[in-house]
């Protein structure tokens, strides 16, 4: 049997005595779209941070590729972590507001030893032109491009970092309706050909289980509907 790309088990999170999340469970597969919708509140964001390894989990087990990100020593997790690459709703809000988008493309490239001699700045115009961004406009910065395009570089720079599963946290709802198409087809393109699995958050019920192969709806911190 082939061991899941992610498989969260009976996660618990807790803020003092209060549960967010009451024993959440799911596998996401490599090339699939798990879907989390659920009201304000309902823990997606609790669980995605669990997820991350930003937020401690209080009980149960984030297993990536098998391995369980909630016991890993730091030093393992810091290599995992480039593999799980969060997208955020805010475009502007991922990347610094003061960098050229060249340079923070590359950053990922450089930080993680793929920054090969002579080869960086073609590897930069190639994930820019992967996102659909001309490269040129990698000399701007982040406020002199649209909504859009920065959240293309912002896919951009995840994609630097040769992610297996993308947490896409909201990726269109701050986009004007006549972009999101644009970069949900993206999304769908980059997820066939480097086969990643991405756990979309979305208020959009009709988006939502259009791109997922599973939807999850949670409620209170729990699944009531899988
Ligand atoms: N740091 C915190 N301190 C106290 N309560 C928190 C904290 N983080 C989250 N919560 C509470 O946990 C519950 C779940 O929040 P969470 O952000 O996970 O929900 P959500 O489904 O992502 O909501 P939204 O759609 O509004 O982003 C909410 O009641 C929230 O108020």
């Amino acid at each position: 049997m082939t061991v899941p790309l992610l498989d969260v088990r009976d996660l618990v999170v807790r803020h003092g005595d209060r549960t967010l999340v009451d024993g959440v469970s799911f596998t996401v597969a490599a090339g699939e779209t798990v879907g989390v919708t659920g009201p304000s509140g309902s823990g997606k964001s609790s669980t995605v941070q669990a997820v991350l390894q930003l937020r401690r989990a209080a009980a149960g087990q984030v297993l990536f590729e098998g391995r369980d990100l909630c016991a890993l020593p730091e030093a393992e997790l810091r290599a995992v972590r480039p593999r799980i690459q969060p997208v955020f709703q805010d475009p502007y809000g991922s990347l610094s507001p003061r960098r050229r988008i060249r340079d923070q493309v590359a950053e990922p490239l450089r930080l993680h030893g793929r920054w090969a001699k002579g080869e960086g700045p073609s590897r930069v115009a190639e994930l820019l032109a992967q996102v659909g961004l001309d490269p040129a406009l990698g000399d701007r910065l982040p406020h002199e491009l649209s909504g859009g395009q920065c959240q293309r570089a912002g896919i951009a720079r995840a994609l630097a970092c040769a992610p297996k599963l993308l947490i896409l946290d909201e990726p269109v709802s701050a986009l004007d309706p006549s972009l999101r198409a644009g970069i949900v087809n993206l999304l769908l393109d980059l997820q066939e050909s480097h086969r990643l699995g991405y756990l979309f958050i979305c208020h959009d019920h009709t988006l939502v289980r259009h791109v997922s192969h599973h939807v999850l709806a949670l409620n209170e911190g729990r699944i009531t509907e899988a």
